[in-house]
């Protein structure tokens, strides 16, 4: 199987483009095959220079095609937060967990119906040599009061999928490999697959 690398370090990630890659013919390699690669410091102000930033930093190192993600929840009654700090909201720990209380309570006050929020994702494809280009999706929600479902990883729980009446964390991964952002985004890169990794080794 040809080999496509995902520039994440992610593991809720690295699963789902791990299942999303594996009926178009391609096996997955993430940033956990190579644990000898350091953190690409995320400076950007955007999800695209985040994904490119990233992007471009592991084909250098890797001297190969790679794809980065930077994705994030971005709510319109937070004016967009957490947004690019998606993963280090609560703090540099990353934790789920706290993310998903800081969220919850900056929204307590706020009512139903004003509480909608998409999730977003950009993939930036980067190979020595050659000019990065984006994709991007979009996934429709609204944040719920309580966190439900144990399935997918950050802020799952509490994001309500209008698509499919069900919180993101109760939908299978078969399911949110169907709707997701990451999916939207990678939907518009499938076709363009073959040929950006033509020339690749293996
Ligand atoms: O509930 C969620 N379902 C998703 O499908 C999803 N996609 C992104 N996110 C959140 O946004 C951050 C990304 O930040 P991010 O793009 O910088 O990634 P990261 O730092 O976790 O890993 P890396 O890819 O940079 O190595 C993540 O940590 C999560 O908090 C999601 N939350
Ligand atoms: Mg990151």
């Amino acid at each position: 199987m040809q080999e496509v690398i995902i520039a994440t370090k992610n593991e809720g990630k690295a699963k789902e483009f791990i299942r999303m890659f594996k009926p178009l013919g391609y096996e997955v390699k993430t940033l956990l095959d190579f644990p000898e690669i350091q953190d690409v410091e995320e400076t950007g102000k955007t999800f695209e220079e985040n994904a490119k930033l990233k992007a471009e930093t592991i084909a250098n190192v890797l001297g190969r095609m790679v794809i980065a993600d930077d994705s994030g929840l971005v709510i319109n009654s937070l004016d967009g937060r957490p947004g690019v700090f998606s993963a280090r909201y609560a703090g540099i720990e990353k934790s789920d967990q706290a993310n998903m209380d800081k969220v919850l309570s900056e929204l307590e006050q706020i009512a139903d119906n004003k509480r909608q929020a998409r999730f977003y994702c950009v993939l930036a494809v980067a190979a020595p040599g050659k000019e990065t280009f984006t994709v991007s999706g979009t996934c429709e929600g609204v944040i719920l009061r309580e966190k439900r479902g144990s399935y997918g990883f950050g802020y799952d729980p509490i994001f309500f999928v209008v698509e499919m009446d069900r919180a993101m964390a109760e939908l299978k991964p078969e399911e949110k490999a169907q709707i997701s952002h990451r999916s939207q985004a990678l939907r518009k890169l499938e076709s363009q697959l073959p040929s950006l990794l033509s020339g690749e080794n293996e």
